[in-house]
């Protein structure tokens, strides 16, 4: 049986999901609501997909404003930046039913409290991407890593895999998508915030590319100490993360080394267009939980007053 999905944010990451899942024979309808995307991609007929910058070609797609989308599809991957997810929800309200499934690998925290007023935990299957994807401009998309090499992770809200659940895996196997499915909801969700914490934020304020920023002498330092206070808030709350504090600093090393070296984190991408990043929903996040059970992760803290002052510093040196 064929799956139906609908893109609910088709950015940089919607994009690269619905079009491997429509490449890979599913039926995919995209959504956004940046007026110079839709309207861009109506134009062309598609959109133009790189990998790595190279072999630039046209890939068809459908998309539409929300208020004008009449499809009932199975799922909505839902794919926005944390802040322009309400806004988003709200306006789709009316083609969500019951009966819906809502998958979402946004970054940070913060999202699933907001399409939880939508889609009930049954139907809410989240997740994490260690896949990195440039939108260069409206229509414009730039997959980063060879075919097949990212990985993500999948988590129900529930905790518990129905069919359903293990049908999207499969697709999403049959995508390249590298899924993993796993039952630690709040694990899995942190475990990635715990990464972008540190190569999100880090690489961003200095411009860095992850290769550049983890040949730095003083890295070893900066993703211990972020790494210790996070570990630390996790422990407070209750969390386990996937990994052990050495496992998550090996995989630090290992993405930004020898995976992307040469990609930078989405959040450098929204500094460099002078738009705001998502750090209060990443580092905010982890330092608010661990207020919550009166710790201070005062490194969290600190680092997403910087980010905010780098985005300053970008909008007012231009
Ligand atoms: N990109 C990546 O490599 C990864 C991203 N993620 C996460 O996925 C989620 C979606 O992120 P992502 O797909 O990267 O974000 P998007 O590509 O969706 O962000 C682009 C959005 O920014 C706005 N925008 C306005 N002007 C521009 C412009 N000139 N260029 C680009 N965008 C513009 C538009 O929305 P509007 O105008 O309505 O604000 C647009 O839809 C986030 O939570 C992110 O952290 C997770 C893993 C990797
Ligand atoms: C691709 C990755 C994992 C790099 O940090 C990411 O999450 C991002 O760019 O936001």
């Amino acid at each position: 049986m064929i799956m139906h999905y609908a893109v609910l944010g088709s950015g940089a990451m919607g994009l690269r999901f619905g079009i491997l899942l429509q490449q890979s024979g599913q039926k995919v309808d995209f959504i956004d609501t940046w007026d110079r995307q839709v309207s861009t991609i109506t134009k062309q007929g598609g959109v133009y997909v790189s990998r790595d910058g190279e072999n630039r070609h046209l890939v068809l797609i459908n998309i539409t404003f929300p208020e004008n989308y009449h499809g009932h599809p199975d799922a909505f991957i839902i794919f926005t930046k944390q802040m322009g997810l309400k806004a988003m929800l709200k306006r789709s309200a009316q083609l969500f039913d019951d009966q819906q499934y809502a998958i979402t690998l946004m970054n940070g925290m913060g999202h699933i409290e907001k399409i939880n007023k939508y889609f009930k935990a049954e139907k809410v299957i989240a997740g994490t991407a260690m896949i990195g994807t440039v939108l260069n401009d409206a229509g414009d998309v730039d997959f980063i890593g060879k075919k097949g090499t990212g990985t993500i992770h999948l988590v129900n809200e529930t905790e518990k895999p129905d069919k359903f659940t293990k049908q999207v895996v499969s697709e999403f196997k049959k995508a390249q998508l590298g899924p993993k499915l796993t039952t630690n909801f709040l694990g899995t969700l942190l475990t990635k915030v715990i990464y972008n914490s540190v190569v999100n934020t880090l690489c961003s304020m200095y411009k860095l590319k992850e290769g550049e920023f983890i040949s730095a002498s003083v890295s070893t330092k900066l993703i211990n100490r972020l790494i210790n206070e996070a570990y630390h808030v996790c422990d407070l709350a209750g969390i386990e993360p996937l990994n052990s504090k050495e496992e998550e600093f090996n995989a630090i090393v290992h993405a930004t080394r020898d995976v992307t070296p040469l990609h930078y984190p989405s959040m450098y991408q929204d500094i460099s267009k002078q738009r705001p990043t998502e750090v209060d929903y990443i580092n905010g996040y982890l330092y608010d939980l661990g207020k919550k059970y009166h710790y201070n992760a005062q490194a969290h803290d600190f680092l997403r007053d910087l980010v905010h002052l780098a985005e300053h510093a970008e909008i007012v040196t231009q």
